[in-house]
C-alpha cells in the first residue's frame, strides 16, 4: 500500500482525476472497452466533477459502482444516482453505466443476473474505492452477514449483504473482483479515516475489510 497525502481535498480531487484519466487512456489503447469502477458515498463527488471533463473516448468506457445500496436510482441514497449526476456528464456523458440494481427483486434473487450482465466488461481497468471509519470498503462491512463469502478467493462477482444498522440491503463486488483491477485507488478524507486505515493494516479482513484490498493499493488522503 502506498499513501499519497495532499494539502487539501480540492488538490487531491484534481490530481486523482488526472491520474485516473491517464490510466483510462492507457487502458483504452489496450482494449476495445474498459471498465471503470467507482464508489458512492460522500467522498468521491469532487473527483467525479473533475474526471467528467477529461478528454478521452468515454463512449468506450463502462462504469460500475463498487457497491450499491438496494434502492432505485431515483433514491437519494443510490450510488448509481450520484455517479450518473456527477460523473456521467460533460465529456463523460457518453460512458455506459452498468446496472447494479434490479427493481422489484431482492439482492439475493438478482445478483446472478446482474453479475452475468457485467461479466463481459470484467476485469476492472481502473478502480476507485471509498472507505468508512469502520474500515468497510465498497459494501464489505465488518458486520455484514455475507462478508466471509465476499472475501473468499473463489467468491462470486457480486455478493448480497445485509448489514446491521444500515437502512437497506446492499450488493458489493467481491474482494476477488476488486483485487483483479489493473489499477487500484482508495480515497479518504480526514484524520479519523487515516487512523482507521492505520488500524486496518495488519488486521484480518474479517475484522477490517479494507485490509483485503491493500495489496498494490494507492491511498489518496487529504485533511478535512
Ligand atoms: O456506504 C458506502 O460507504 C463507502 C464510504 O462512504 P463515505 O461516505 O464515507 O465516503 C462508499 O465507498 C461506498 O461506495 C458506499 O456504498
Amino acid at each position: 500500500m502506498k499513501l499519497v497525502e495532499y494539502a487539501d481535498s480540492e488538490m487531491m480531487a484534481m490530481a486523482l482525476a488526472d491520474m485516473m484519466a491517464s490510466e483510462l487512456r492507457a487502458a483504452l489503447r489496450q482494449r476495445d472497452r474498459v471498465l471503470l469502477v467507482v464508489p458512492g458515498g460522500t467522498t468521491p463527488g469532487p473527483v467525479f466533477d473533475d474526471l467528467c471533463g477529461a478528454r478521452l473516448e468515454w463512449e468506450r468506457v463502462d462504469v460500475l459502482p463498487s457497491d450499491e445500496r438496494w434502492r432505485p436510482e431515483a433514491h437519494i441514497r443510490s450510488n448509481a444516482r450520484l455517479i450518473r449526476e456527477r460523473l456521467l456528464v460533460e465529456e463523460a456523458a457518453s460512458a455506459r453505466l452498468l446496472p447494479m440494481y434490479a427493481r422489484d427483486r431482492t439482492p439475493e434473487d438478482a445478483v446472478g443476473d446482474l453479475a452475468e450482465a457485467m461479466g463481459a466488461s470484467l476485469p476492472i481497468s481502473v478502480l476507485l474505492l471509498g472507505m468508512g471509519a469502520d474500515m468497510h470498503t465498497a459494501s464489505l462491512f465488518p458486520r455484514a452477514d455475507n462478508l466471509a463469502l465476499a472475501l473468499e478467493p473463489g467468491a462470486p462477482v457480486l455478493v448480497p449483504l445485509n448489514v446491521a444498522g444500515e437502512p437497506e440491503p446492499r450488493v458489493s463486488l467481491s474482494a476477488r473482483v476488486l483485487n483483479d483491477a489493473m489499477s487500484k485507488h482508495l480515497i479518504i478524507i480526514g484524520d479519523a479515516k487515516k487512523a482507521a486505515l492505520e488500524r486496518a493494516r495488519g488486521q484480518s479482513p474479517e475484522v477490517a475489510p479494507v485490509a483485503a484490498v491493500m495489496d498494490d493499493l494507492t491511498v489518496h488522503w487529504a485533511p478535512e
